[in-house]
């Protein structure tokens, strides 16, 4: 059994909504799926600053456990999920992320996948700037970087040659089917090459 972690940031649901799909395409080719989201940094002043993210908030961390290193430890593969802040990876994210220093110290995460998905409110607000800002934490760490190419006819029609993505406006609207099929190529080729990296 291949184990797939999929730990997101997502403040009005669109990177659960894709971190969902990219579970259902791992759960598609075998995987056991972990689905983690990271909590807040920002106070609850700013959580209520905007109608919605804090019950959203609550909805989602109500639904799923927070990310531990033990789950990083536990997959043979990691999606990271995170809408972009300002062109790059949400601050949320990141600080789970460099809450792994143990691991890297210890080489415990050396030869595990890892991959990227994205979401934007703009359709140029920085998608693949943000996908790409992680790529460098997944090398320190040791893991073989997965994009999702255009290796599937789902990649022509929404996201990125580096990850699932999603440009949902200021109101942010729910993901496309096109969207959701790029991501869920993104859980079952992750999971493929996690598959065949274990023998
Ligand atoms: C502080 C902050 C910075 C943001 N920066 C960008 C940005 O650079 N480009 C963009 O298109 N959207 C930006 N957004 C919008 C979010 O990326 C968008 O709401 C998010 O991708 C939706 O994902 P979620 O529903 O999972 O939270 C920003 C939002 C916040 C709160």
């Amino acid at each position: 059994m291949t184990n797939v972690l999929i730990a997101f940031y997502s403040r009005s649901g669109t990177i659960e909504s894709l971190a969902a799909a990219a579970a259902e395409g791992a759960r598609s080719e075998g995987a056991e799926v972990r689905l983690r989201r990271v909590r807040e940094l920002v106070s609850d002043e700013v959580m209520t600053r905007v109608p919605g993210w804090h019950e959203t908030a609550q909805r989602m961390n109500a639904a799923y456990e927070a990310p531990s290193a033990e789950d990083a430890v536990w997959a043979d593969a990691v999606i990271l999920g995170t809408p972009t802040r300002f062109g790059c990876v949400s601050s949320e994210l990141k600080s789970w992320i460099d809450s792994l220093g143990g691991l890297w110290a210890a080489g415990k995460l050396v030869g595990k996948v890892g991959s990227v998905l994205s979401s934007t409110a703009s359709l140029h607000g920085g998608n693949e700037a943000t996908i790409l800002s992680l790529w460098p934490p997944l090398a320190h760490l040791g893991f073989i970087i997965v994009p999702t190419g255009y290796a599937d006819p789902a990649m022509t029609k929404a996201g990125t040659p580096y990850g699932a993505t999603a440009a949902v406006g200021q109101s942010p609207r729910p993901i496309t089917e096109d969207e959701r099929a790029a991501a869920r190529w993104q859980g079952c080729r992750v999971t493929r090459v996690a598959t065949a990296l274990r023998g």
